[in-house]
C-alpha cells in the first residue's frame, strides 16, 4: 500500500498514526508512506525519529475573533492545498489517511478533490473542527469514542478504536526498567503528565506535593512537558526531592513503560485514555479546560461513568485534592484491580487492524 498520513500539531494527532504505520508495516511489509505535517509541530521531532519521510507546511489556526490574522490562515491553506496536491500528484498515494489538526485539512482536501481514496480518524469524543470540515469530501471515517458516531454523516463511520492502543497493548516481555530513571521495579509507580505538552496547572500542583510524595510507599515519575522543564526546575529551587520521586521533562517510548505503572495522573486527552484503556491502568484525569467544546472533560467521562477513572476537574486541583486521590489508588491493590479490570472493558486492543480494514475499505469502495 502506498499510503499518505497527514496529522500534526499535537502529539494527540501524531502517536495514532506513527502506531498506525507501524502495524500496517508489520502485517503489509512493501508498504510506502509518507508524513504531512507543518513546519512547527511536535511531529518535527517524533516522526523523523520513527524513522518516516515527513514533508512540512507552514499553516496556523483561524483566531475566534475577527481578525486580520484570519486573512492569513485562508491565504496559507489555500496555499498548502495547492502544496499539497503536488505532493500527492508526486507519491501518487492508494489512500490518504488524515488524524486531525490545520495540517490534515489542506491535506485530505486537497486528496479527496483529486479523487483519491480518502479517510479520517478522529481521536475524541468531540469531533475537531478539521475533521468536521473534511466530514462532507472523505471516504470513511474512523471512530475511538461512541459519542463522536452521529456528529458525522452515519453512513461512512467505523468505530475502531485508536491505533495507539494496539501498539502499547502487543508490547510484550519489554527490557525496561525503572531503574533507568534511578527509581526500583518492585515499588508500585505513579506516573504524572499533562498531556504531550505538559501542563502549568499540574505542574504547580505536583511541584507542591512533591514534600509529601517524598514520604510515600510508592514511587512518583513526573513529566512536565519538554518546554516547560526549566520553569519547574525554578519552583523546585529548595525542595527537597526524595529518591522515590523523579522529575524529566519528557518520557520516551511510552508503550514500554506504561504497561510497567500502578497508575496515572494525565490530562483527558484521547491518546491518552486508548493508552490506559488499553492495558488497563488505574487513571486519575484532570481534563483540561481549554480545548474545543470541553471535550476533555466528556473523554473522562466515559472511564469515569464505568469506574475505570477518577476525574479532578482543574478548578478542584490542589496538593491536597491530588494526593487525596493518588493515595487511595496507590495504596490499595485492590481498587487498583477493580479500577484495571473496568479500564479494559472500555479498551479497543485491536484498533490499528480495524482502522487498516478501513484503509482497504475506502480503496475498495471508492
Ligand atoms: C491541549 C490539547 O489540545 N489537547 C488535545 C491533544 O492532546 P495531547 O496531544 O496533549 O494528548 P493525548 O493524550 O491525546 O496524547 C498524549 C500522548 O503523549 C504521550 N506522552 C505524554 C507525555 C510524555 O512525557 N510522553 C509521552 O509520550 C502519551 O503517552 C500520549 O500518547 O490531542 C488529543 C487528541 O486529539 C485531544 O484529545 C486533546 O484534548
Amino acid at each position: 500500500m502506498r499510503l499518505l498520513v497527514s496529522g500534526g500539531g499535537t502529539g494527540g494527532h501524531i502517536y495514532p498514526a506513527l502506531a498506525l504505520i507501524e502495524r500496517l508495516k508489520q502485517v503489509e511489509p512493501d508498504t510506502e508512506v509518507l508524513y504531512v505535517g507543518t513546519t512547527r509541530g511536535l511531529e518535527n521531532k517524533i516522526v523523523p525519529d520513527a524513522g518516516i519521510k515527513l514533508e512540512t507546511m507552514h499553516m496556523q489556526g483561524f483566531k475566534r475573533s475577527l481578525s486580520l490574522e484570519n486573512f492569513k490562515t485562508v491565504y496559507l491553506f489555500l496555499r498548502s492545498v495547492h502544496h499539497a496536491k503536488k505532493i500527492i500528484r508526486d507519491f501518487k498515494p492508494d489512500v490518504v489517511l488524515g488524524t486531525g489538526g490545520y495540517v490534515s485539512g489542506a491535506v485530505l482536501y486537497a486528496a479527496a478533490k483529486q479523487h483519491i481514496p480518502t479517510v479520517i480518524h478522529e481521536q475524541n469524543s468531540v469531533v475537531g473542527v478539521t475533521n468536521k470540515f473534511l466530514s462532507r469530501y472523505v471516504d470513511q471515517i474512523a471512530i475511538a469514542f461512541e459519542a463522536a458516531r452521529n456528529q458525522f454523516p452515519e453512513e461512512k463511520v467505523t468505530m475502531t478504536g485508536n491505533p495507539r492502543a494496539q501498539q502499547v497493548a502487543s508490547q510484550t516481555a519489554s527490557t525496561f526498567s525503572w531503574e533507568e530513571y534511578g527509581l526500583e521495579d518492585d515499588v508500585p509507580t505513579l506516573m504524572v503528565f499533562g498531556g504531550s505538552q505538559g501542563a502549568p496547572k499540574i505542574n504547580t500542583t505536583v511541584v507542591d506535593a512533591i514534600p509529601e510524595f517524598n514520604k510515600r510507599p510508592y514511587q512518583v515519575i513526573f513529566a512536565t512537558g519538554q518546554k516547560r522543564y526549566d520553569n519547574v526546575k525554578k519552583q523546585l529551587q529548595g525542595v527537597k526531592i526524595g529518591k522515590n520521586v523523579k522529575v524529566v521533562p519528557y518520557i520516551k517510548d511510552m508503550p514500554a513503560k506504561m504497561p510497567k505503572v500502578a497508575a496515572l495522573v494525565s490530562r483527558a486527552g484521547a491518546t491518552t485514555i486508548a493508552e490506559v484503556t488499553a492495558l488497563g491502568v488505574p487513571t486519575i484525569l484532570i481534563p483540561s479546560p481549554y480545548v474545543t467544546a470541553n471535550h476533555q472533560v466528556k473523554n473522562a467521562q466515559s472511564l469515569v461513568r464505568k469506574n475505570a477513572a477518577v476525574m479532578i476537574t482543574e478548578d478542584k486541583l490542589d496538593s491536597r485534592s491530588l494526593l487525596l486521590q493518588a493515595d487511595k489508588i496507590m495504596e490499595n491493590k485492590d481498587l487498583r484491580a477493580k479500577m484495571a479490570g473496568a479500564s479494559r472493558k472500555i479498551g479497543h486492543p485491536q484498533a490499528a487492524d480495524e482502522l487498516i480494514a478501513v484503509l482497504h475499505k475506502a480503496i475498495n469502495e471508492h
